[in-house]
């Protein structure tokens, strides 16, 4: 044999021996680490005609494509409990070659997120997939740089920044243009969902730059006269950044090695619009004069986010990182949230109906409003529980995930009963499903998958109840969120007496469905069918 041949296989021999020896000295090193720690193998979901998981990602796939995989994801989980015959929050699989733990324990929950904080972080996949569209921001940062953009955004969420209603009140007008009320009392059937994206897209430019996109009158039928001295990139921004986000949402499934195949040249045009669209803010901010812009109806001056953070740095490129994050992260939720509410509300008359007499009660009537402020929304004890209830049951971000930063564990999970610790090697995946933790029967009772505002009168929620998440990551435009969704809920139920779906479904298990909505899930999830609906006017509007 050729002297070059058998040195590449003595090469090839000795590579295989260096693997091997190096597989077996990390597994020992592992299980020796595992048993230190206290720590057993929690229930394994990998079926041996399927170990590599490529029949579990093809079916997630599937169910991704059809808007269905939320409410299979969770179909699954109570498949496997019932096989069982108990409940197992902590879990096991594979899916397309990468091991994932999942659990819906809030003891888990509360180490991933709080007490063992610096051992899980969102992992180079997810930064590497987010940061076309976003940049190093908060969204696509660990460590040291996500502390630094945190520090930096945290203060401008104090609650006199976030509590502009007057702003809220301008686009909730443009809003009620699309629902004029017809002769015989009621609007068309319209599908609000959209209408909902327009506002808070208008309300977050406006807070964010000072300067809305008025994307809700661009949407009217005579938008041309109004609008016609608007630069193009106002009207193009509100799709590319729909289309961006779908793009990326779409290529989390094809893993690390493939997902910048979705990432063309279709997907960078989408990109160059919308960071088009903040470098004009940016370039306005950089070079403007230090002037006030201008007040509120109550005095105040009115308060522009981004003149804050020019405060701190006068880096373009940061700034536009920090200010696509937010404008993503307030956006798309709120709008989510408010799809959802809706989506309930005209499916409970009887809710709907008890929820404007408390409206009416505390806030006045459409014409004559009052004391509608944020700590007022805050107190209104029912108006908080739809919108908790609601976020039980249609958390906007329904399966959040971190990938361990190093060898660790979680507190429950191993063992046959679950109650032993879990060992979590370094850059295993670990979801933790919401979605699925918020429906457990056990914790929230038979009727968890009834929307029942009442159960969080009173109730003091722990890591059971994380649609914001919790601990040093938590969502930081919560109370934005909570009073911008608040104040559209009391203007709407103040302005209509009654409400009723039309053809929104809820898939019956016979048709192929799980007996729930359909779920658009891209970074965030709304309903995939829209929510169409028409509202009857209130007589003392
Ligand atoms: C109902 C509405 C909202 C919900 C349910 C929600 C939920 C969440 C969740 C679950 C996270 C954690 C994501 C993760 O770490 O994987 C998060 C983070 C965040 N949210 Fe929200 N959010 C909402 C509205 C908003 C709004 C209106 C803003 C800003 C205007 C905002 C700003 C942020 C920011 C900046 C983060 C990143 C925090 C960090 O990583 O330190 N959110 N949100």
């Amino acid at each position: 044999m050729h002297n070059s041949v058998l040195l590449a296989l003595w090469g090839g021999l000795a590579f295989i021996l260096y693997t091997v020896v190096n597989y077996v000295r990390e597994e020992r090193r592992h299980r020796r680490n595992a048993e230190q720690l206290g720590c057993e193998p929690a229930y394994s979901t990998v079926s041996k005609w399927d170990p590599l998981g490529l029949r579990v990602a093809s079916t997630f796939m599937a169910e991704f494509k059809n808007f269905r995989f939320v409410p299979f994801y969770k179909q699954r989980m109570d498949g496997i409990w019932a096989k069982e015959g108990k409940i197992i929050p902590t879990m096991f699989q594979v899916v397309g070659t990468t091991p994932i733990i999942v659990t819906v324990e809030p003891k888990n929950v509360q180490a991933i997120l709080a007490t063992k904080f610096k051992d899980f972080g969102l992992g180079q996949f997810r930064n590497k997939l987010f940061n076309p569209l976003l940049g190093t921001g908060i969204f696509a940062t660990d460590g040291e740089q996500w502390a630094h953009a945190r520090a930096m955004l945290r203060p401008q969420f104090a609650r006199d920044q976030i509590s502009d209603l007057d702003l809220e009140e301008t686009h909730i007008q443009h809003l009620l243009q699309h629902l004029p009320v017809k002769g015989d009392g009621w609007t068309d059937v319209t599908n609000i969902q959209p209408l909902f994206f327009s506002l808070t897209l208008d309300s977050a430019t406006e807070f964010l730059f000072g300067q809305s996109t008025n994307s809700q009158l661009f949407n009217l039928p005579n938008h041309a006269s109004k609008t016609a001295n608007d630069p193009t990139i106002f009207k193009d921004f509100p799709l590319a950044f729909d289309n961006a986000q779908r793009i990326t949402s779409s290529a989390f499934p094809l893993g690390e090695t493939f997902y910048p195949l979705k990432f063309g040249k279709e997907f960078r045009a989408q990109v160059k619009i919308c960071h088009d669209f903040i470098d004009h803010f940016v370039q306005q901010a950089l070079t403007k004069e230090k002037t006030p812009a201008g007040t509120t109806s109550s005095g105040k001056q009115k308060f522009v986010f981004l003149d804050a953070v020019v405060e701190s740095t006068r880096d373009p490129i940061e700034l536009r990182n920090h200010m696509i994050n937010i404008l993503l992260a307030g956006r798309d939720t709120t709008a989510s949230t408010l799809s959802w509410v809706f989506l309930e509300l005209v499916r409970n008359p009887a809710i709907y109906a008890k929820l404007r007499a408390v409206v009416l009660d505390n806030f006045g009537s459409y014409a004559n409003p009052r004391n509608i402020t944020f700590e007022s929304l805050k107190a209104c004890s029912y108006l908080q529980c739809i919108l908790q209830e609601s976020l039980r049951l249609y958390p906007v971000v329904p399966n959040d995930s971190r990938v361990a930063l190093r060898d660790t564990c979680l507190p429950q999970g191993g063992g046959p009963d679950g109650s032993k610790p879990t060992y979590v090697r370094k850059g295993t995946a670990v979801e933790y499903p919401f979605y699925i933790m918020s429906r457990r029967k056990d914790i929230w009772g038979e009727d968890a998958d009834v929307f029942r505002p009442e159960r969080f009168d009173g109730r003091k929620s722990g890591w059971e109840y994380v649609p914001f998440n919790g601990g040093p990551r938590i969502c930081i435009g919560q109370q934005f969120a909570l009073t911008e969704a608040a104040y559209v809920i009391v203007r709407l139920l103040q302005r209509f007496e009654a409400c009723e779906g039309v053809g929104n479904s809820w898939e019956p298990v016979e048709k192929g469905g799980y007996g729930y909505v359909r779920w658009d899930l891209g970074l965030t999830g709304c309903p995939a069918d829209g929510v169409k609906i028409r509202f009857k006017e209130a007589v003392d509007s």
